[in-house]
């Protein structure tokens, strides 16, 4: 199902692990900003409606998405139960676009598959700005949102696991 049919920030409350126990790293890249605040505020938001503890909750920012990988492995060692990655990546004239998305999403998975601490991607990659707002707090809701859930849902499996 593709995004345009389903709100990025609907979930089933009822189905959703209690999180009090819970501690997170959110990395967040300042590469489109505005974008990335939204997608931040959306899953700081989630994560406070579960249960999680404000001071649970540690912020990193990193220059652009390309540095999320490095900022989430460096969260990973920081006793967090979860690591949520946050980005917006925009097409632009070139194929850096598909870089900065190969690299992002590849190093992501490679940190899932080497250690121990589920990292969330929570990277927007959008042909155009209109794209991203409708997708950070829009009319699509905020990927941030359901990163969150995942986040949370991902820290319970580690947990039972
Ligand atoms: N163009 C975008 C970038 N580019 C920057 C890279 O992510 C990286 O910071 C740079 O190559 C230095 O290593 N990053 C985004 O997050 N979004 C973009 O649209
Ligand atoms: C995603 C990008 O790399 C980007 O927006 C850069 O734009 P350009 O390809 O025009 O340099």
């Amino acid at each position: 199902m593709a995004t345009i049919n389903k709100n990025l920030s609907d979930y089933d409350k009822t189905t959703i692990p209690d999180a009090s126990k819970f501690r997170f790293g959110i990395v967040v890249s300042e590469w489109n900003e505005t974008i990335t605040e939204g997608l931040f505020q959306g899953a700081y938001d989630a994560l406070i409606e579960n249960g999680v503890l404000p001071n649970n909750i540690i912020r990193w920012d990193v220059p652009g998405s390309f540095e999320l990988i490095y900022g989430s492995k460096k969260m990973q060692e920081q006793m967090v139960n979860a690591v949520i990655a946050i980005g917006s990546v925009i097409q632009g004239e070139t194929k850096h676009f598909d870089f900065v998305c190969e690299g992002v999403s590849q190093g992501i998975k490679d940190l899932n598959v080497l250690h121990e601490t589920p990292v969330i991607f929570c990277v927007l990659t959008d042909n155009n700005m209109q794209q991203a707002i409708e997708r950070s707090g829009g009319k699509h809701g905020n990927k941030g949102t359901e990163a969150a859930i995942a986040a949370i849902k991902m820290a319970e499996l580690r947990n039972n696991s």
